[in-house]
C-alpha cells in the first residue's frame, strides 16, 4: 500500500514501546513524517538520533508535552497544528504507574491457584501503587495516561480526519485494565489504596469506544492495543533489570500458557504497528489489539472482545468534556 506523505505523532516516543513503534512505523512508511511528543528535550533528541542512524533520510520533528500538565499539552496542541494540517496516527503511548512494590505474599498464594494466567497476563493484585496530585491538581497517573491525552486529542480536533483522510488514535493501554478498579463516579481514582494505573487504563478503553462514538463520522478512528508485559524503563520501576533478566528462561515457558510474555519492545509493539497498515473503517471498535508472541517466537495480534456499555462511555466522556472546561476558562 502507498503510504506516502504520511503523518505520525507519537506521546512519549523517545523510550520504551514508543521508540520502537517509531522505529517500526519509519521502516513500515517510508515516507513518513514523524513527531515524537515528549516532555525531555534532551531524551527526544537522544531518541531522534538514534532513529536517524538506522533512517538517515527521515524527517522527525520534536514537539515538548508533559501529559501530566494541562497547560503543557494546550500549548504542544498549538505547536502541532501550526506544523500539520492533517495527522494519519496519533499514538497516545506516554504512560506511568506510581508502583512502591510487589505483593509478593499474593504472589506466592496464588501462583499455583487457578488464579495463575490471570495474574500474568493482568498483573492484577500483585502491585502496590501510590497516589500523587499533579500541581494543577490532578491525580498523576490519569492525568498523564488519560486527561493529557483526551485534552490533546480535543485541541487538535480541526486537523484529525481531514480532507477524506481518516486519522487512527492508537492508545498504549494494557491487560491490567480492569473493571473493578474502575468508578465511574471516581474516574481520577482519588483516595483509593492502589488501583490507579488499572483505573487509568479502564478509562482509555471507555474512552476510546466513546471517541468512536463522537467522531467517527468525521473520520477519526480509536483503538486500544495492548503490549502485554514488555521490559522498559516502567516495568524496572517495579523491579530491577537484573531481575527481569535472571527469570528471561522463565518468560520463555511462561509463554505457553501466556503469549502476552512479550518481553522485548519488538514484540510488544506487534500490534501497534500493525493498527498503522489496516483500513481503520474495517476494524472493530470494540476490539482490544492485543500484541501475543509464542513459544517458537511467533509475533501475531490477538483481537479481545471488550465488554463496555455505550452509556458508560458516553458518561465517561461528558466527565472529562466538563473536567475539560475547568481548564480552559483558568
Ligand atoms: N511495559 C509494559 O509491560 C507495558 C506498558 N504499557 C504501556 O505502554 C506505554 C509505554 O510505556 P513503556 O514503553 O512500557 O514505558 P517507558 O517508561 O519506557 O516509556 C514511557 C514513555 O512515556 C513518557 N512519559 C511518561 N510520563 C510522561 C508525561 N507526563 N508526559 C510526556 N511523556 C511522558 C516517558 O518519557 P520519559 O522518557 O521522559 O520518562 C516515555 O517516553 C505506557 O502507556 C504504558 O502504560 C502497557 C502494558 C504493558
Ligand atoms: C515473573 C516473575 C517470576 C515474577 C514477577 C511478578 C510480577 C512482578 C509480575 C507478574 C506479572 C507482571 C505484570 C506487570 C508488572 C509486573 C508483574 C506484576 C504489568 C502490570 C506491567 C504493566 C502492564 O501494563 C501490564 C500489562 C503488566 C501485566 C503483568
Amino acid at each position: 500500500m502507498a503510504t506516502g506523505g504520511k503523518v505520525a505523532i507519537i506521546t512519549g516516543g523517545n523510550a520504551g514501546i514508543g521508540l520502537t513503534v517509531a522505529q517500526r512505523l519509519l521502516t513500515e512508511h517510508p515516507e513518513l513524517t514523524l513527531c515524537l511528543a515528549c516532555r525531555s528535550k534532551p531524551r527526544a533528541e537522544a531518541a531522534r538520533d538514534v532513529l536517524l542512524l538506522s533512517h538517515p533520510k527521515a524527517s522527525i520533528s520534536i514537539v515538548l508535552v508533559d501529559t501530566s500538565n494541562i497547560k503543557s499539552v494546550y500549548q504542544a496542541a498549538k505547536q502541532l497544528k501550526q506544523m500539520y494540517n492533517h495527522v494519519d496516527y496519533l499514538y497516545l503511548n506516554a504512560g506511568i504507574m506510581k508502583v512502591v512494590g510487589v505483593n509478593w505474599d499474593y504472589f506466592w498464594k496464588n501462583l499455583f491457584s487457578s488464579k495463575f494466567i490471570h495474574m500474568f497476563t493482568t498483573g492484577d493484585g500483585l502491585l502496590k501503587e501510590k497516589e500523587e496530585i499533579t500541581e494543577e491538581g490532578l491525580e498523576t497517573v490519569f492525568a498523564t495516561n488519560v486527561f493529557g491525552h483526551f485534552v490533546l486529542i480535543k485541541e487538535l480536533e480541526d486537523i484529525l480526519g481531514q480532507n477524506g483522510c481518516p486519522t487512527q488514535l492508537i492508545w498504549t493501554s494494557s491487560s491490567n485494565a480492569v473493571e473493578t478498579h474502575f468508578d465511574i463516579d471516581n474516574i481520577q481514582h482519588r483516595n483509593k489504596e492502589g488501583g490507579h494505573y488499572s483505573s487509568s487504563k479502564y478509562s482509555t478503553d471507555v474512552l476510546s469506544i466513546a471517541l468512536n462514538i463522537q467522531f467517527n463520522n468525521k473520520g477519526i478512528y480509536s483503538h486500544v492495543t495492548c503490549p502485554g508485559l514488555v521490559m522498559t524503563n516502567l516495568t524496572f520501576g517495579i523491579l530491577p533489570s537484573w531481575f527481569w533478566n535472571l527469570i528471561l528462561p522463565i518468560f520463555w515457558l511462561l509463554r505457553i500458557f501466556v503469549p502476552t510474555m512479550n518481553y522485548d519492545t519488538y514484540n510488544g509493539s506487534e500490534a501497534l504497528v500493525w493498527l498503522s497498515k489496516q483500513q481503520p473503517e474495517s476494524l472493530d471498535a470494540r476490539c482490544k489489539y492485543v500484541s501475543h508472541c509464542n513459544f517458537w517466537g511467533t509475533r501475531y495480534v490477538h483481537q479481545h472482545k471488550l465488554k463496555i456499555e455505550d452509556k458508560t462511555a458516553d458518561n465517561l466522556y461528558q466527565q472529562l468534556v466538563q473536567l475539560e472546561q475547568t481548564f480552559n476558562h483558568k
